[in-house]
């Protein structure tokens, strides 16, 4: 394995815990935050206390307030900063890539749609970054928690490109006995399957809060996943590329996990919890309640049934209670399997 420079932007769980994979496999990783304190907690302690509690970080990440020395001569960019900071970053990053008249292979971690767009988040950066300035776009996706990553259980994630050379470097770059990265060609698969699992994750939260067991998550994953699946293929997705890491196995992983804070914030919902206050005392981004908004104009505008996005919207945003948003669904028609 050829040793790479490798600069993640982001120092939030998942950026974090990226740049800990790369830098176990002996690359030179750089991680970019906008935090000075957070630089220089990572410099000094080797923590990241805010995100990954007292998890060691592996001493060959050097953190960076400044983008231009973090990306200088990088092989590989990943973009883990949440979707709402997507086009901002990426316009930092062009200015930089301008100054250094430098290329990469631009990678996005990050899974969320645009609100107002719908753009999925590497649509943002194929807008924002000039393709002069890249040796391959793609994204990074699949059942991979943090919180997991940082203690070695075993992970497996797509890097997904139309660019198979970059998602291979991708692959070989953070492969390890922990971490297996599979190439995929599907980037809009992986995308919508990685942004609309969110989706989902919160209505899991908020049927876990109400003591229903096997059958109603069995009911929630299997419907949830034909309606991502729907959505996907009205974008041109590939429907196997749901049955795959990005798309069961990430609804899996954040529909079932304590760790996911999507799914937490759908327990609190459950619970009675305001929306706003879900949003404050968790303290980092929880990427599905814009994107429930997102995907539910979006099934609107494609007339594409989203029946069990819509009930979670109106949870969301019509302040309805669960129960009856559960009632709601329940009473629809009866259908054929397979539609
Ligand atoms: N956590 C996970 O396990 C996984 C997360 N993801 C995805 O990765 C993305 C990032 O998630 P995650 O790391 O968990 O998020 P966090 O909330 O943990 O961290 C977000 C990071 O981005 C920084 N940030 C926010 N806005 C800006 C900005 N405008 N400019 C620069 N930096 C900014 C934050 O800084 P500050 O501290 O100042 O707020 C923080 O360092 C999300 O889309 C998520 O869905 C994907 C797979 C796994
Ligand atoms: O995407 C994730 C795991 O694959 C993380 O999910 P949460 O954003 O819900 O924590």
């Amino acid at each position: 394995m050829s040793n790479e420079i490798i600069a993640v932007l982001g120092a939030g769980s998942w950026g974090t815990a990226l740049a800990n994979v790369a830098a176990e496999n002996g690359h030179d990783v750089r991680l970019w935050s906008h935090r000075a304190s957070q630089v220089a907690e990572i410099n000094e302690t080797h923590l990241n206390t805010k995100y990954l509690g007292d998890n060691p970080l592996n001493e060959g990440i050097v953190g960076f307030s400044d983008m231009q020395s973090a990306v200088e001569n990088a092989d590989i960019v990943l973009s883990v900063v949440p979707t709402k900071a997507t086009r901002e970053v990426a316009q930092q990053l062009v200015t930089v890539l301008a100054n250094i008249d430098h290329s990469v292979i631009l990678m996005a971690a990050t899974k969320g749609l645009e609100p107002g767009t719908y753009k999925r988040v590497s649509e943002m950066l194929t807008e924002e970054v000039p393709a002069k300035y890249l040796k391959g776009l793609g994204v990074i996706s699949g059942p991979s928690h943090a919180e997991g990553v940082i203690k070695h259980d075993p992970t497996l994630v797509s890097a997904a490109s139309k660019d198979v050379v970059a998602a291979e470097k991708v692959q070989a770059a953070f492969s390890n006995q922990v971490f297996r990265v599979y190439t995929n060609t599907d980037v809009i698969g992986a995308e919508i399957g990685g942004a609309l699992k969110n989706v989902i994750a919160i209505g899991a939260g908020a049927l876990a809060s109400l003591g229903y067991d096997a059958n109603a998550k069995a009911a929630l994953f299997t419907r949830g996943l034909a309606e991502i699946s729907r959505l996907g293929q009205a974008f041109g997705a590939n429907p196997i590329t749901f049955m795959g890491l990005s798309g069961v196995g990430d609804l899996f992983a954040t529909a079932t996990s304590v760790h996911s804070r999507n799914f937490r914030a759908g327990v609190q919902l459950g619970e009675g919890k305001k929306l706003s206050d879900v949003i404050e005392d968790m303290g980092m981004v929880i990427e599905g309640i814009s994107t429930t908004k997102v995907a539910h104009e979006l099934a609107q505008k494609k007339h594409i049934e989203m029946p069990i996005t819509s009930a979670v919207y109106r949870v969301l945003y019509d302040n309805v209670d669960v129960k009856e948003a559960i009632q709601t669904l329940m009473g629809r028609p009866v259908s054929q399997e397979g539609k």
